[in-house]
C-alpha cells in the first residue's frame, strides 16, 4: 500500500496524530527525525549546534529516500523537510502527501503549553524557543516562506485534525 506523508510546521500534530493514523490503519509508522536521531546518535539541538542546519537537511533528504515506497508506512516528517532538496516532488512521488494546515497563532499556543507542561523539551526544536518573544513573528515567516509547498500536498486539513478527519479524507487515495 502506498505510503502516507504527513507535512506541516512544528507542532502541527504530524508526529501526534501519524502515530495514531499508524495504528488505525495498521501501517507503520516512522518519524524522519527520530531516524535522523538514530542514525547519528545525536539529539537535533546537537546536530545543528555542532554541524549545523545545513548538514541537518542533507540528513533529512538522505533519510526521506531511505524509506521504502509502497510500504504501507505513516511518515512523520519534520517541519522544514519538504522545502530543501526537492523532497517535495519526491514525497509526491512516492505516496499521499497530507499538509496539517496548523496557524502560526495556534502554534505559538501549543509551543507555549507544551513548554510550561513539559520544560525539558524546551530546547528541542533550535529553530523555535518557546520563551522567546519573537516566536510568533519567527513561526509567521517560517509558515510564508513554506506555504507554497506545503500547498503542494494531496489533501490538506486546516486547524485541529483528528484521525477520523483524516480517514475520511484519505477516501479514495489508499
Ligand atoms: N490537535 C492538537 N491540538 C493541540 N495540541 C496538539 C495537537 N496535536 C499535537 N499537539 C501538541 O503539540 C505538540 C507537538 O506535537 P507533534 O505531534 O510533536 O507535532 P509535530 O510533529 O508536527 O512537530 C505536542 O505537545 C502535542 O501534544
Ligand atoms: O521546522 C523545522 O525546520 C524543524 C522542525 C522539526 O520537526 P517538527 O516539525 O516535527 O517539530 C525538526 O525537524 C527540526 O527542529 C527543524
Ligand atoms: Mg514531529
Amino acid at each position: 500500500m502506498k505510503n502516507i506523508y504527513l507535512i506541516g510546521m512544528p507542532s502541527s500534530g504530524k508526529s501526534t496524530l501519524g502515530k495514531r493514523l499508524a495504528r488505525e490503519l495498521m501501517y507503520f509508522f516512522v518519524d524522519t527525525d527520530r531516524m535522523i536521531i538514530r542514525e547519528e546518535g545525536r539529539t537535533i539541538p546537537e546536530i545543528f549546534s555542532q554541524s549545523g542546519e545545513v548538514y541537518f537537511r542533507e540528513a533529512e533528504a538522505r533519510v526521506l529516500r531511505s524509506i521504502r515506497p509502497g510500504g504501507s508506512q505513516v511518515i512523520a516528517t519534520g517541519g522544514g523537510m519538504p522545502c530543501f532538496h526537492d523532497n517535495m516532488a519526491y514525497i509526491k512521488a512516492t505516496g499521499v502527501s497530507i499538509f496539517l494546515d496548523v496557524s502560526p497563532e495556534a502554534i505559538l499556543a501549543r509551543m507555549q503549553v507544551h513548554a510550561q507542561e513539559y520544560p525539558a523539551d524546551a530546547t528541542d526544536r533550535p529553530l523555535y524557543n518557546p520563551y522567546d518573544d519573537e516566536l510568533l513573528g519567527t513561526l509567521r515567516q517560517k509558515y510564508d516562506d513554506r506555504i507554497d509547498i506545503y500547498r503542494q500536498a494531496d489533501i490538506t486539513i486546516t486547524g485541529d485534525a483528528t484521525v477520523q478527519a483524516v480517514l475520511d479524507r484519505l477516501g479514495d487515495w489508499l
